[in-house]
Order: structure tokens, then sequence, then C-alpha cells
């Protein structure tokens, strides 16, 4: 059997949401007033965009087979990202087996470590892996799903990121997870600010709706062990990514601390089975939230995942749209999964990646069928209308 060869590595950079979904206009919930590491900065308090955050732009890798199919993903990691593919990567990807998934891994990740080992690195490397599996799907013609085991479910159950759980609850969600918007440079104010935002919003979804606070690594041990006690009266499910991710001694001490069930979540910004190890073995969350186009991939998912597994810790990713999808649909550990609302005023579902992917599926009253993904590799289409730019070639 000829098991075709991979001729070619390009990388893209696009502007204006896609990977990048901080890349937003003015006035978007996601970079309004929420509470960051930067807010002690009275100039970078109030949008997120002014301290940079999106800065990178979305990383578009294509890989091209030797049968002419082309394979292709998104990831944030802009034009870094696309010098780190053209420049180093290349050489590990083109003319291996377009089966070689593991070896390549292996060879992206030894061969940066003395500069990687997570962030863009990381980034990068799950963008150039998830190519490879949309490109063995579309060789395959088959989902990654369905090569990753196949669904464990008939459909996946999702929750909503965004300024507001109450319009989520009547889309369908099962719970909706809030920015955290007064941290400890807002004093005793900003944190009564914050139990009074979380009473209305539990007074307008009622009892049996999830509601969760991301801290986006703003805090520190001590505040956010007094906002977790605060929350508790208002049944507040988890307290996500209240520390620095390097503080695994913060989240273990948080977790003991935490009132009894209420979860302590994190991961978005953590990347490989080393950097989860520390997470799990530490004692440091009830979930993690590894970022598919961040943590190294689905080739490395596959052993984060397992991982947890065995720690009985649960798997959420954060965000990533189908790429996500695609694993939660086939994990046990994996229960339900995040969309992040990216219409301005969090009142609409608008695919995640828009504008960048055609054939984006995206919840209907909250669910999506596994049917939905039933289309080869991870079944999305680059949008013509988007500009690609291709900073480096090699
Ligand atoms: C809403 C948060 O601040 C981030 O923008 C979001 O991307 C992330 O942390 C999440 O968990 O979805
Ligand atoms: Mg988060």
């Amino acid at each position: 059997m000829s098991i075709p060869v991979i001729k070619h590595v390009r990388a893209f950079v696009v502007r204006g949401g896609g990977a990048d979904y901080h890349d937003q206009g003015d006035g978007h919930w996601i970079d309004d007033h929420i509470c960051t590491p930067m807010s002690k900065y009275p100039q970078y308090k109030q949008s997120r965009q002014s301290f940079g955050i999106n800065v990178l732009g979305t990383l578009v890798v294509e890989v091209e087979a030797s049968d002419g199919t082309v394979g292709f993903a998104v990831t944030t990691g802009g034009e870094l990202g696309a010098f780190i593919v053209e420049k180093h990567l290349a050489r590990f990807v083109e003319g291996a087996k377009v089966t070689d998934i593991e070896k390549i891994w292996d060879q992206m990740f030894n061969g940066t470590l003395y500069y990687g080992r997570k962030g863009i690195v990381l980034n990068t490397i799950s963008g150039v892996d998830l190519a490879l599996w949309d490109l063995l799907g579309k060789i395959r013609n088959e989902p990654v799903y369905e090569m990753l085991g196949g669904a464990v479910r008939d459909e996946l159950q999702f929750y909503a990121t965004g300024a507001r759980p109450d319009l989520a609850k009547k889309m369908g969600f099962i719970g909706g997870k809030m920015p955290l918007q007064y941290g400890p440079s807002d004093g005793e104010e900003g944190l009564k600010k914050t139990i009074a935002n979380l009473a209305t919003m539990r007074e307008r979804v009622g009892d049996d709706f999830w509601l969760m606070f991301d801290c986006w690594m703003s805090l520190d041990l001590n505040y956010a062990t007094r906002l977790a006690h605060a929350a508790k009266e208002y049944g507040l499910k988890w307290i996500e990514e209240c520390l620095p991710p390097d503080d695994y001694w913060g989240y273990a001490e948080l977790r003991k601390q935490a009132p009894k069930g209420m979860m302590v979540t994190t991961g978005e910004h953590e990347a490989t089975r080393w950097g989860f190890r520390m997470l799990m073995e530490m004692g440091c969350c009830d979930l993690i939230q590894p970022d598919v186009g961040w943590c190294g991939g689905i080739t490395e998912l596959i052993k984060i995942s397992a991982l947890a597994d065995a720690h009985n810790v649960l798997v959420v990713p954060h965000g990533s749209s189908v790429y996500s999808y695609h694993f939660v649909i086939t994990r046990q550990n994996s229960p339900f999964a995040e969309f992040l609302m990216m219409a301005p005023k969090a009142d609409k579902v608008v695919p995640m990646f828009n504008p960048l992917l055609l054939d984006e599926p995206v919840p209907v009253n909250g669910r999506m069928k596994s049917t939905e993904l039933d289309k080869p590799g991870f079944g999305v289409r680059l949008n013509p209308d988007c500009t690609l730019t291709r900073p480096y070639t090699h």
C-alpha cells in the first residue's frame, strides 16, 4: 500500500477574529473591562487590546500531500508562528509520510526544546499537528473523531462563555461562564461588585443553571480564596484560572481552601503532558482546560487526557472550535464542551472562529449532534474572503 508523503508545508497570517478570537472590534464584551494581570496598571485596565492581547493574529498552517490533498489548521501565533513553521518545522514535515504524525510531533518538540516548551512554539506545533490530522482525515475520507476511536455519545453539550449567561440560558446552554471584571486593584469595592453581579445573574438564571467565573490569571491566592467563599452562597460551579499559570503551589493551596463542592479549574495557558502532569500531581485542580491549538495539538491532548483520566480529573478543552469538538465527542472524561460567544454583546450564537472558517458547526439549543462532524478531517474550509499573507517562505 503506498502512503502519500507530505510535499509542502506553508504558513499564513490573517487578522480580525479567526483563531485569534481576541482580535475583535471596539466595544466587544471580550475586550471591555475584564480583569487581567495588567489591570494594576491604570492605562491597561479598561481594554485588553490596550496591552496587546491581539498582537499575534491567527496562524494558518497548510500541508499538501503528494496526491494533491491539502490539510490545514488555524491557531494563534501569527507572524512569529509562521517564521517557526517555514524556517524550522518544515524540515520535519516535508518528505514524511502522512501517517508519521507521532514522529513528526516528537521531532518538532525536541527540535525546538532549546527555545520552546510552551507558549508560541507550542501553539505553532499544535497548528502543524492539527493540519496533519486534517490531512490524514481527508486522505482516509474520515472525520478526525472517527480516527480517534469514534464518538462515545450522540451529541455534545455546551456551556457558553460570555458576558450574558442569562441570554445563554435562553439559547439552550447548560451554563454560563462570565469574565471577572474586578480584581485586587479594585479593592473591597470591586469584590462587592463582583458578588452583586453574581447575585443578579443567579436571580436571572435560577438555581439549576451553572454559573462560573473566568479570572484569566488575574488574582492572588488570598483574593481568589475570598472570592470563592463569597461566591459559594450563589452556587458558583467553578472558579477558573485565578492565578498565574506557573503558580502550581498557589493552585494546590487554593484547591485545599476552596469551598467544598466548588471546582477549581485551570490549564488553558498550560502545554504538554509535562505541564499538565504538574497540575495533576500537585493536586491543583478538579478540571483541566487544555486548548487543543495551544497545548500541543490532538497528538499531545490524547496523552494529557489519558493522564487526567488516571487522576480523576475532567478534561474540558478551552474554546478551539472544531479542533475541540472532534476530541470531546470521543472521550468519556470530557462530558461537555465550551462555546465562546463571539457576538459583541454575547446575545447570539456566532461561529467561534468567525469569519475565517466555512462550514464551522455551531451549537443549536446548546447541543451539537456528532453527525454535524461527519466530514473528512476537521470538516471546515478556509473562507476565501479572508486575506491570508505568507510572510516567510523556505
Ligand atoms: C473570557 C476570558 O477572559 C477569555 O477571553 C477566554 O478566552 C477564556 O479564558 C475562556 O476560558 O474561554
Ligand atoms: Mg478561561
